[in-house]
């Protein structure tokens, strides 16, 4: 039975569409021949369409957004210092709106260093691991509020949201993860130590939790020292469950790690498919590169597979991987441009469809 994938796609700022150009690129490559098609509607959103409009995220485009079966998201924000748009309006008006409002409470973020990526941190076959990010709690959740603003006697709070609920379904999300892979073992990051209330009700979860999980393993790290270990010994991991803000520094220290930022892809899932998932690279609009074709579209080409993954799509999203893979494999110290990397990786999806 042919089917049809609607796509809503938000390039957003900087390399944002760069990249996704390519992604759409080694998408299309990889669904000829297959009886299945996908229809594309692009979507102007971030900083740049602030500025020229004054929309951050309409309510009616929010709901148009829902009607899609996936989003495809480059990347959005100006330029850290950019006094045209203030801090934080774009990345919590827009994209944790979206993450929050379509209840992506999964963001899914995987690592793995292929062969023939040259990693000082780490050698292939090191790493290979998934971090399972929690996405609609945590610190994030923009509970807090400053009082006396301005003054010597000003307070500013934000405050961690942990529900049981929240952390519940993260977490059994991340032992189904574990469970699937050979390894089989899942940690859990956190601040125990020191971030009691939230501590607990992790603790007490994933404990309770683990128990329909006999088979997977389970540690427990601090996120500090979780740090120390990512660099000093990547292999220990398999399948990462932390909150949303540890969960965000640890998969930029897991992308350099493993090969560079430019490779590293997630998904935000909803799992419970009652709105569509998105899927973006890790990194940000980096302004410092934009406009010169130099980004790598290589972690837009695998949020990609994850989305054909997501979507029920297994093989077309294993032939993107392999075409990663084998590109990854040849990449010397020559450096290609942004199109030239999406040309070689379409083209290596096409050779192998034949
Ligand atoms: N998901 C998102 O939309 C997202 C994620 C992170 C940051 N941001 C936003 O992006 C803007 C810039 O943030 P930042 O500079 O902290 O982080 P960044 O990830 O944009 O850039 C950090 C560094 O990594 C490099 N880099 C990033 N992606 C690359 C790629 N594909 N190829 C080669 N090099 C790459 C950049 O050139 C820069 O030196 C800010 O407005 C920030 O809020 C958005
Ligand atoms: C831009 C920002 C809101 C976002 C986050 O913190 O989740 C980014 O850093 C990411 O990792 O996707
Ligand atoms: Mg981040």
């Amino acid at each position: 039975m042919s089917e049809t994938i609607r796509l809503a796609v938000i390039g957003g700022d900087g390399i944002g569409p760069e990249v996704v150009a390519e992604g759409l690129k080694v998408l299309d490559a990889v669904l000829v021949g297959t009886d299945v098609s996908v229809e594309k509607t692009d979507v102007e959103l971030g900083a740049d369409h602030w500025l020229k409009t004054g929309e951050v995220l309409a309510d009616e485009t929010l709901e148009r957004l829902r009607g899609f079966d996936a989003i495809l998201f480059g990347a959005v924000g100006a330029a850290p210092g950019d006094a045209r748009v203030p801090s934080g309006l774009i990345e919590r008006d827009l994209l944790l709106k979206l993450r929050f409002s379509l209840d992506q409470y999964v963001n899914l973020r995987p690592s793995l260093l292929p062969a023939g990526v040259a990693s000082p941190l780490a050698d292939p076959g090191e790493v290979d691991f998934v971090v399972v990010r929690e996405g609609t709690e945590g610190p994030y959740a923009g509970n807090g509020g400053v009082l006396r603003a301005g003054t010597e006697a000003e307070i500013a709070t934000e405050v961690s949201v942990n529900t049981a609920f929240g952390v519940r379904r993260v977490v059994r999300y991340a032992f189904e993860q574990a469970a699937a892979r050979p390894r089989r073992k899942l940690t859990w990051i956190h601040k125990t130590n020191v971030l009691v209330h939230a501590g607990r009700l992790w603790k007490r979860v994933v404990e309770e939790v683990a128990a329909d999980y006999p088979q997977v393993t389970v540690d427990y790290l601090h996120i500090d020292a979780a740090t120390i270990f990512m660099v000093t010994d990547p292999a220990r991991f398999d399948v990462i469950v932390t909150d949303n803000l540890f969960g965000d520094i640890i998969t930029d220290l897991a992308g350099a790690v493993a090969g560079g930022i430019g490779l590293a892809a997630s998904g935000n899932i909803n799992p419970d498919r009652t709105a569509p998932s998105m899927f973006e690279p890790v990194h940000g609009s980096a302004p410092d590169i934009a406009g010169q074709g130099i980004a790598d579209p290589t972690a837009a080409i695998l949020s990609v597979a994850i989305m054909l993954e997501t979507l029920g799509q297994p093989e077309a999203g294993a032939r993107v991987r392999a075409a990663v893979a084998a590109d990854l494999s040849t990449r010397g110290a020559e450096r290609r441009g942004t199109t030239a990397v999406g040309d070689a990786i379409a083209g290596a999806v096409a050779a192998r469809a034949q």
